[in-house]
């Protein structure tokens, strides 16, 4: 176990999957974590995970070594001036927070701060995330750290800071592409015999091989669905509808689209 305190600046949707994801993973005691949010109720689900809750951020800040902001990308600029006296070159900063660069961070949270941009989806409540991680000039005593705290809450990747919006689009967006074709799967699913609950048993079940497939492999997609098309057969039939109706451009512009909204214009 690792003996850095950890505070958790907004515990939404992302902040909470990452408290809940920290703590099932071990690498700090639940007693070591503090987590701040302005809502009440959502800091009483998380208290139930042992953790130190606060509705004054500064406070939260004030007991950890790393402090990871999770709030929207209009409150960062407010909880950071709240924060910045709980912040120091001994510190860790990790930001979550989509769209908003590390020279941005740093005006506003101190140039001489530690700062890693980090982009995880909300598997990592399951520790089964994919996160991105980058970070600023100061940060090289606490790399090893950060990864590890991330790798301990599914894989990572380090990437330069300009790849950012499109880590975010493909990793951070990309379950809720890859649910969507579940859903979709599952509503053929329906038409063709099978109960609701059955059909997403089934869907999900099958896309978790077929990542399975990939990840042990590191084939191309194509090889693996060579081995499914029977010539002739069932499969590229439905294929081939699925391209005539656009599958794989819809796809392709929708990651473009998410890209185009968030990418800084150059
Ligand atoms: N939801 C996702 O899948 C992902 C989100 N992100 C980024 O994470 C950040 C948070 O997103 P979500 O968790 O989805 O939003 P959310 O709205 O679910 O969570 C934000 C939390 O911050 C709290 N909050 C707002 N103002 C506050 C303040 N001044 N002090 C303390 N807490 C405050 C809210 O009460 C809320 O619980 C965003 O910047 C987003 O771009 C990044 C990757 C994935
Ligand atoms: O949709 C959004 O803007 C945020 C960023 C990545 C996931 N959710």
């Amino acid at each position: 176990m690792n003996n850095k305190k950890i505070a958790i600046i907004g515990v939404g949707n992302m902040g909470g999957a990452i408290a809940i994801g920290l703590v099932k993973s071990g690498f700090v005691p639940a007693s070591d974590i503090s987590v701040s949010d302005r809502k009440e109720s959502t800091l009483a689900k998380l208290a139930e995970l042992g953790v130190s809750t606060f509705t004054d951020n500064l406070e939260a800040a004030k007991k950890a070594e790393v402090v990871i902001v999770a709030v929207k990308p209009y409150h960062i600029e407010g909880v950071l001036k709240e924060i910045k006296g709980a912040l120091s070159a001994e510190k860790i900063l990790i930001s979550i927070v989509s769209g908003v660069g590390m020279n941005e961070l740093a005006e506003m949270a101190g140039t001489d701060i530690p700062i890693f941009r980090v982009m995880p989806n909300t598997a990592i409540a399951l520790r089964e995330s994919l996160t991105c991680i980058s970070a600023n000039g100061n940060t090289a005593p606490h790399k090893d750290f950060v990864v590890e705290m991330f790798n301990n809450m599914g894989k990572t990747v380090e990437i330069p800071e300009e790849l950012m919006a499109a880590a975010t689009v493909l990793s951070s967006c990309g379950i809720a592409y890859a649910l969507r074709y579940i859903r979709a799967a599952m509503q053929g699913g329906i038409e063709i015999g099978f109960g609701a609950e059955m059909a997403q048993f089934i869907t999900a079940q099958t896309v978790k091989g077929a990542t399975e497939l990939l990840l042990q492999s590191g084939h191309h997609p194509e090889r693996e669905i060579d081995k499914v098309t029977t010539p002739m057969g069932v499969t590229i039939t439905g294929l081939n509808e699925m391209e005539h109706k656009g599958f794989s451009a819809s796809l392709i512009q929708g990651v473009l689209a998410s890209y185009k909204k968030i990418a800084p214009t150059k």
